[in-house]
């Protein structure tokens, strides 16, 4: 009987293969850097009976039109906008991503971005490391402060509720938010009020964006969002890229339509080092790093290798996205 193999796409954790070995599983991990291209993709999926997909490399139709034989599809990722589950589903494909492990971990670069452009933080630490801090000056620079300000989430799902938690503790933010449904058990727990998305654009000193990237959330803060938000706003996004618009984006803080903004991702990534939003004082950019710990990225490499597990025994994925397969 031939050994099962699964491909992984990018190096995970230890405990993650460990899981898969110690099960009976050959697996073969893409080395390097480099991204994987459609079609490097299918060729190492052609012997592979399973496949780990970290990221946001695409699994794209023409990709699982090719590999229709995968017993499953397990992202190390909560975000799926970057699969065909329409195609997956079809082909009797399931898929699974890691939601909560990663939950409080994105909450807190959320929080840290929330902060730190706050306070110029990125900007003036880079100025000492360049050398061109000129000594302690007291109306330079200044930054805004965050205790009882008003926190809007557009999305208040598992990270937007552990951002609020955090923004409320720390600092007795008040708490905003629009969703496509009301989250009646957060509105308690957080005193959180349920606002549209106009008042939310209107109403918040600090603005996080928590959702998924959809056709719905595309480009959903344009120019036109940009310009109804208070001047001396915070827009952080550590959702997707795409969900801001980033020559808007940048316009709106040009132009001082908003304050300051924070970025965990953007699109594209890596963003162009010639971007404009790179030189201003009251931006933070970060590598996509919200998911980024030992703890997080281990437990989502073992969620993900659980995942696999069941589906090679031919049991219902924990984590599935695509249960209709089964219908
Ligand atoms: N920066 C990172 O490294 C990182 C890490 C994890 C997740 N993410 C991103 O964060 C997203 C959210 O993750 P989660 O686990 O909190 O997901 P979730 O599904 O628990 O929460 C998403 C929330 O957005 C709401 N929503 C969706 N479309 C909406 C719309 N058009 N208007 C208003 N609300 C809308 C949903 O109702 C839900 O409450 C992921 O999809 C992913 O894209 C990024
Ligand atoms: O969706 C996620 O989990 C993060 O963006 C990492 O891919």
């Amino acid at each position: 009987m031939t050994t099962k193999k699964v491909f992984v796409t990018k190096d995970i954790p230890a405990k993650g293969i460990q899981l898969l070995e110690e099960a009976g599983l050959e697996v073969v991990v893409h080395q390097g850097d480099s991204t994987l291209t459609e079609a490097e993709l299918i060729e190492a999926c052609k012997e592979a009976d399973l496949l780990l997909n970290v990221g946001q490399l695409p699994i794209t139709k023409s990709f699982l039109e090719a590999s229709s034989h995968l017993q499953g599809i397990a992202l190390a990722s909560v975000g799926f906008d970057h699969v065909d589950l329409e195609t997956a589903t079809s082909l009797g494909i399931p898929v699974s991503n890691t939601p909560d492990v990663l939950s409080g971990a994105t909450a807190d670069v959320a929080f840290l971005l929330m902060l730190a452009v706050s306070r110029k933080a990125f900007f003036r630490s880079k100025e000492v490391m360049d050398g061109k801090w000129k000594g302690f000056g007291f109306t330079e620079e200044l930054g805004i402060e965050l205790n009882g300000k008003t926190l809007g989430i557009l999305g208040l799902g598992r990270i937007g509720i552990e951002m609020a938690k955090k923004a409320k503790g720390a600092y007795n933010m008040d708490i905003i938010y629009h969703n496509r449904n009301r989250n009646t058990e957060a509105e308690e727990a957080l005193d959180a009020k349920y606002v549209s998305f106009e008042e939310l654009l209107a109403q918040s000193d600090v603005l996080s964006v928590h959702t998924n990237l959809s056709d719905e959330t595309r480009h959903k803060f344009n120019k036109d969002a940009f310009a109804k938000m208070k001047s001396s706003a915070i827009f952080v996004n550590t959702a997707r890229g795409a969900i801001h618009h980033e020559a808007d984006l940048a316009d709106a803080l040009r132009d001082g339509q908003i304050w300051g903004a924070g970025l965990d991702v953007t699109d594209p990534e890596p963003m162009t080092a010639d971007s404009p939003l790179l030189q201003m004082s009251n931006v933070c950019v970060l590598p996509h790093i919200g998911s980024a710990t030992i703890e997080t990225r281990t437990a989502m490499a073992e969620m993900a290798a659980k995942n696999l597990l069941a589906a090679w025994n031919n049991k219902q994925m924990p984590q599935i996205v695509n249960a209709d397969i089964y219908k």
